[in-house]
């Protein structure tokens, strides 16, 4: 039990000094996969001493504070963080779990959208009347950092929606990241000019995107990715697929690969297919991500602590967890 307490307070202290070089400075020490199974380690140690879990314990808080030196947002909708399932075991479970919460048939299949899950940083997009007026990134889920005019300069991004029925006022989700190919190029260029070179494209994108100078930002190779949404008065459609579709409507890059699924090994076949073509996509994924179809269950199914019931992320296994 001491033994456990040493090591849950080593593990708390390793996981904030990782949180606050990740998210402050764009520049995390240990791989994403590592940063993983220490979470899972303190969730394991947690589960067996409860009495150790603190408010404070990472645990319990979603992220970092948002970044000095940027106004802050507070999110509508707080951007929460997807649960993990490492396995195909854990990815039936996750479908067994919605089937009892749902009151399904044994062999009622919820629909799943799969989906690659991007390795970029997340960002909010609030529109009005189907103008762009405000956007930020996560932050600690529910502060993040005003970074509209750096946002303004990503060709991916509308500054306004195209009429098909726009709603009064959404915040629309999705992820800005950069391309491998443009990532390498960038840091040959800030190399040979003596400037900060990036571990990977994520951070490059970050540290991009997060500039004081919006000139910087606008001379950086920036992608966005659209998938999900927050606040949404007068919801467009009634499934995740079809919010997807409405998403491509009004002007955004939805990934093309994402797939409605009708069974757990469709899913499965999906993960797999994926992480084969993983290497040729052009950008850099940690696994995918399935969601229950329908809206209705979503709503239904809400939130477990901070993450939803109805979405998850299967990622990859560590050893395959390197860009370039
Ligand atoms: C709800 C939610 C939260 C985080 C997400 C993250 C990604 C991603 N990183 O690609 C995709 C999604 O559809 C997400 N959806």
């Amino acid at each position: 039990r001491s033994q456990a307490r040493v090591e849950h307070k080593r593990l708390a202290l390793e996981i904030e000094t990782h949180n606050e070089r990740y998210y402050q400075q764009d520049a995390p020490t240990v791989s994403d996969a590592t940063y993983d199974a220490l979470q899972r380690r303190l969730e394991a140690i947690e589960a067996r001493f409860p009495d150790l879990v603190t408010a404070s314990s990472p645990t319990q808080t979603v992220g970092a504070a948002p970044a000095r030196g940027f106004a802050k947002v507070q999110h509508a909708v707080p951007m929460l963080s997807l649960g993990n399932a490492f396995s195909d075991a854990e990815v039936a479970e996750f479908v067994e779990r919605i089937r009892r919460f749902l009151k399904l048939g044994a062999d009622d299949m919820p629909a799943i959208v799969a989906e690659p899950k991007i390795d970029g940083l997340s960002l909010s997009l609030r529109y009005e009347n189907g103008d762009l007026v405000r956007a930020a990134t996560r932050g600690d889920g529910f502060t993040g950092e005003d970074v509209t005019a750096n946002v303004r300069t990503i060709a991916d991004v509308p500054h306004k929606l195209n009429g098909h029925n726009i709603p009064t006022a959404c915040e629309l989700r999705g992820e800005v990241y950069m391309l491998k190919e443009d990532f390498l190029a960038l840091n040959k260029k800030q190399q040979e000019a003596g400037d900060t070179v990036f571990a990977n494209p994520r951070n490059s994108a970050a540290g991009s995107l997060r500039q004081k100078d919006v000139s910087i930002t606008a001379s950086r190779p920036l992608k966005f990715f659209a998938y999900a949404w927050g606040e949404m008065t007068d919801r467009p459609a009634e499934t995740q697929n079809d919010m997807l579709e409405w998403l491509r409507d009004v002007g955004f890059i939805v990934n093309p690969l994402i797939q409605l699924c009708h069974s757990v090994d469709e899913v499965l076949a999906f993960y797999r297919r994926i992480g084969e073509q993983r290497a040729t996509l052009g950008y850099d994924i940690d696994g995918v991500v399935y969601k229950v179809d329908r809206l209705d269950w979503q709503e239904r199914l809400g939130f477990v602590s901070r993450s939803p019931r109805w979405a998850i992320a299967h990622k990859f296994a560590a050893e395959q967890a390197m860009t370039i």
